[in-house]
């Protein structure tokens, strides 16, 4: 008889395939009884890499078209990075597992310098405002300049010499097996981008016994500070061009999360909260709501929520 089947939905980018042969090869092993097959999806932002992420359609370039096929049955999983998933899924899809945190911090590309080290006024590629934010705040001779591409093209550029340095995740670089390329860390006040680091997996809400399935394969710990972070960034309203970042983290039962966001993408506010993990999204808004408090007082005329 002929087993049934898993089908994995997955973008073409190394990255993204890497990622899903993780979860393929977990599967194979808990579920021997099933067989898996890795269908490759491509995406808006994977079809636009030559314009910035700000012009494409709107947040989610990266999930979409893999959630609409998860919707019309292409397809039973589909793995994201979490920091591309949008905040609200569409209905009828859920995330069935949060995967262990991989390492969620930013660094820095370049052509061996550090960041303290790195010349007066050298050019750095990123198109986050996040964190271009973060960069000037800490270093505001740089310049920063528009680079996409792949996480492979982002780094040629800077060893071809196009641009002295790139802001990566580490999580990526560390999964491509690039880890070598990081020259440089950034002080801890620098946060990455809300669930950056963790993948999650997204199924159909009905599909109950994949869902019983992939339960076990989330992680707790990840699960709590991620819920935290995007709690966060709905609470800021930002949609994936706002500069906003956060970081929770469990540290004996208590859940930290830090935050930070620049709505004028030239002042930071930044802030932290602890508190129980069982209330991770509250926490979430409670320190939004914190931190807009704080900017409405400090830039009463570029105050963006009365
Ligand atoms: N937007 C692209 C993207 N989405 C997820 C990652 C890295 C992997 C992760 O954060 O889990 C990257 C590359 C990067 O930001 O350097």
């Amino acid at each position: 008889m002929k087993k049934p089947k898993f089908r994995i939905g997955s973008r073409a980018s190394r990255l993204a395939m890497v990622q899903t042969s993780m979860v393929q090869c977990w599967l194979e092993k808990h579920c021997p009884g099933f067989e898996v097959e890795v269908i490759k999806i491509s995406t808006e932002g994977d079809r636009k890499l030559g314009i910035s992420l700000g012009e494409l359609s709107g947040p989610g370039a990266f999930v979409k078209e893999l959630e609409q096929a998860l919707l019309e049955g292409r397809i039973d999983i589909a793995v994201h990075s979490l920091k591309d998933m949008t905040i609200k899924l569409p209905e009828g899809l859920m995330i069935g597992a949060v995967l262990e945190r991989d390492d969620p911090r930013d660094v820095l590309v370049t052509r061996g310098f550090k960041f303290d080290e790195l010349p007066l006024g050298s050019m750095i590629g990123t198109d986050s405002p996040r964190r271009a934010v973060q960069l000037l705040n800490l270093r505001p001779d740089l310049k920063v300049q528009t680079l996409r591409g792949n996480v492979e093209t982002r780094i040629g550029r800077v060893t071809e010499g196009v641009i002295d340095g790139a802001v990566l995740a580490a999580a990526g670089l560390r999964r491509l097996g690039r880890e070598e390329a990081i020259t440089g860390y950034f002080p801890e006040s620098f946060l990455p981008a809300p669930g950056q680091g963790a993948m999650a997996i997204e199924a159909r809400q009905d599909d109950l016994e994949l869902l019983e399935i992939l339960r076990s394969l989330n992680h707790a710990g990840t699960a709590v500070a991620v819920t935290a972070e995007r709690g966060f960034l709905a609470a800021m309203g930002g949609g994936c061009r706002a500069a906003v970042g956060a970081l929770g983290t469990v540290e004996d039962g208590r859940l930290r999360l830090r935050g930070m966001f620049s709505p004028d993408h030239r002042h930071i506010v930044s802030d932290e909260i602890a508190g129980d993990p069982e209330n991770a999204e509250k926490l979430g808004a409670s320190l939004a709501e914190k931190m807009k408090t704080t900017w409405n007082a400090l830039y009463p005329e570029a105050a963006v929520w009365k």
